[in-house]
């Protein structure tokens, strides 16, 4: 379980996350969502022990992931898959990383082949796609079968068969009494997959939605158009008659 606790990041001027307190309980998929620059990836690299708040504290399993023994064990993180190595191929990373987490190599090779890399495990990583790094992002989190997973927009970049082979994993890990943290820009997607929705806007806590209580009729997009309608930074502007 994640407990976020009064989270707060501040970046010189720029306030990315701003005393923010949610959840994500053991068994659920929680979708965590917000418009561009919100605070989403901020807040995931705090809980994921990469960046220290500026105050306040993240804790998983009630406490911060630096006070347990085997991190890779606790929580598996996916953040940005265009980060890994690029001479590297996909079995050797998949191998380095196992070896760093005192994690038997063969995991590298059963991971793999869950992810749908197996023909692909002896090619560099800079020569696969955006959606065949996306699955050995994937696969890396899953290293240490932890009881938690956060994943930053683990979609982007897939295709349709992936997308649906992603909702599939996560039900299936939330099924196994895991945690998963998982932000997306896509509400139809959160819709399906989700267990509950944290909106946030400008850093801040909008709501935490259970979408089983949800009025029927009303679908995760409109109640995302609501809560940040007021939060955006960031607005597309509407082109008009005289734009061209
Ligand atoms: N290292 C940094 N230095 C300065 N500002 C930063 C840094 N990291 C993030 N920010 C700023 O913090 C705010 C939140 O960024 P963050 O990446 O957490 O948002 P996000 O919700 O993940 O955005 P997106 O949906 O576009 O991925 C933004 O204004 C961003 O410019």
């Amino acid at each position: 379980m994640i407990e976020a606790l009064h989270l707060t990041k501040r970046h010189r001027a720029v306030t990315a996350v701003d005393d923010l307190s949610f959840t994500a309980p053991d068994g659920q998929v929680t979708g965590f969502a917000g418009p561009n620059g919100s605070g989403k990836t901020s807040t995931m690299r705090m809980v994921a022990g990469l960046d220290h708040p500026t105050s306040g504290t993240a804790v998983i399993d009630g406490r911060p992931l630096r006070e347990h023994r085997a991190p890779q064990r606790v929580v598996g993180v996916m953040l940005d898959a265009r980060s890994s190595p690029e001479a590297m191929t996909a079995r050797a990373h998949l191998r380095w990383l196992a070896a760093a987490g005192r994690i038997p190599g063969r995991r590298a090779d059963e991971l793999l082949e869950e992810v749908g890399l197996a023909g692909a495990a002896s090619r560099r990583i800079g020569a696969l796609s955006l959606g065949m790094r996306q699955r050995l992002g994937i696969a890396a989190a899953l290293l240490g079968d932890p009881g938690t997973l956060i994943l930053d927009e683990p979609v982007n970049g897939l295709d349709p068969d992936g997308v649906r082979w992603v909702r599939r994993l996560l039900r299936r890990l939330a099924a196994e009494g895991r945690c998963v943290l998982v932000s997306s820009h896509l509400m139809a997607e959160m819709q399906q997959t989700a267990d509950r929705v944290v909106m946030i806007g400008a850093g801040r806590l909008l709501a935490e939605i259970d979408l089983g209580e949800l009025a029927p009729g009303t679908s995760v997009e409109d109640v995302y158009v609501q809560v940040t309608s007021h939060a955006a930074q960031y607005r597309a502007g509407t082109m008009g008659g005289n734009a061209w």
